[in-house]
């Protein structure tokens, strides 16, 4: 299992945080896919979920749903990734209860995406940082999902203390719902820049501006720099659409919309070309449904990780 501890020796042009774990997020995750096969199991309690799975929709019941979660498929997955609105919804005790979700995913050496999409003004996403990227906050997996949507420099603070303590994030650049093209593919205006092109002449896409963020990043990263993106495997033509280099970012790719929204392993394999051995397929419910035997949960679990290896790095 890959945990802070135990990870594959680190490149040598690699540098290691200067606290928290010995490797970075990136190197962690790779060995990761390699061991487990590509798959991100999604923790979303939804009350429907609660429901079927007999149990209350109530902070305790979310913290039981997920705790059972992470004992049954945390071996089997190359992460876990608890959704924060699920949490969210029951106040603190909810909150409570995603602290105790991750601090049980740490004990058992399992990586976890916090999905809480952040973002905010630069002054403010230190504070979201320090919330969930810090060492010794309740709140801190191993990386974080962003949202870029005020602008690529305000997630600075959270970039630099992930880098510190050898954790993650993943910023939002094709989500895997249909309305994100109208934000994601509109073209930057004449003064939009992107870090390879500051004169801002080639009018990129929102989109490649984002992954030319993680590529600036992530360029002197190997295997996997740390900075990720995610991308629905349910965008079709769409990265080519918007021009995303996916190869030159040398991100992690955090691919949700696997089962439940539609995706397989067609799509898996259509979507990412190049980039496919960078990528995690990320399912919740197709997955939870399976609940709340363990053992079904475990091969539910076990399945999709089969599929996303075959179709990924078949
Ligand atoms: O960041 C995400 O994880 C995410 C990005 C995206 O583009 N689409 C997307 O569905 N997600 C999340 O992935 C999960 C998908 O859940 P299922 O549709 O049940 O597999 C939810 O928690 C979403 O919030």
């Amino acid at each position: 299992m890959t945990s802070p501890g135990t990870p594959p020796a680190a490149p040598a042009q690699e540098q290691a945080p200067t606290q928290g774990t010995a490797f970075s997020f990136g190197t962690r995750f790779a060995a990761a896919m390699d061991e487990h096969g590509p798959l991100c199991v999604g923790i979303d309690p939804h009350a429907a979920l609660l429901d079927a799975w007999g149990l209350p929709d109530t902070a305790a019941g979310v913290r039981e749903f997920s705790l059972r979660v992470v004992e049954a498929c945390g071996p089997h997955a190359a992460a876990l990734k608890p959704q924060a609105a699920f949490y969210e919804r029951h106040g603190s005790a909810g909150i409570a209860a995603l602290e105790d979700t991750l601090a049980a995913a740490r004990a058992a050496g399992v990586l976890t995406i916090v999905d809480a999409k952040r973002g905010d003004i630069g002054s403010t996403m230190a504070a979201y940082a320090d919330a969930y990227l810090r060492d010794g906050s309740p709140l801190a997996g191993d990386a974080l999902t962003v949202n870029p949507f005020l602008g690529l420099g305000s997630l600075d603070p959270a970039a630099e203390l992930a880098a510190d303590t050898g954790r993650g994030l993943f910023l939002l650049c094709l989500t895997s719902n249909k309305e994100g093209p109208d934000v994601q593919h509109a073209r930057l205006a004449r003064h939009g820049r992107r870090h390879d092109d500051p004169d801002g002449a080639q009018q990129v896409t929102v989109a490649a501006y984002i992954a030319s963020y993680a590529a600036a990043l992530n360029a002197l990263s190997s295997p996997l720099g740390s900075v990720g993106l995610v991308v629905g495997a349910t965008v079709g033509d769409a990265v080519a659409a918007a021009g995303v280099d996916l190869v030159a970012a040398n991100a992690p790719i955090l691919a949700p919309g696997v089962g439940a929204q539609g995706a397989g392993a067609a799509e898996l394999a259509a979507t990412f070309g190049e980039a496919r051995g960078r990528v995690c397929a990320s399912s919740s419910r197709s997955i939870l449904a399976a609940g709340p035997d363990a053992t079904a949960l475990r091969a539910a679990a076990c399945a999709a990780a089969d599929d996303a290896r075959h179709a990924l790095r078949g």
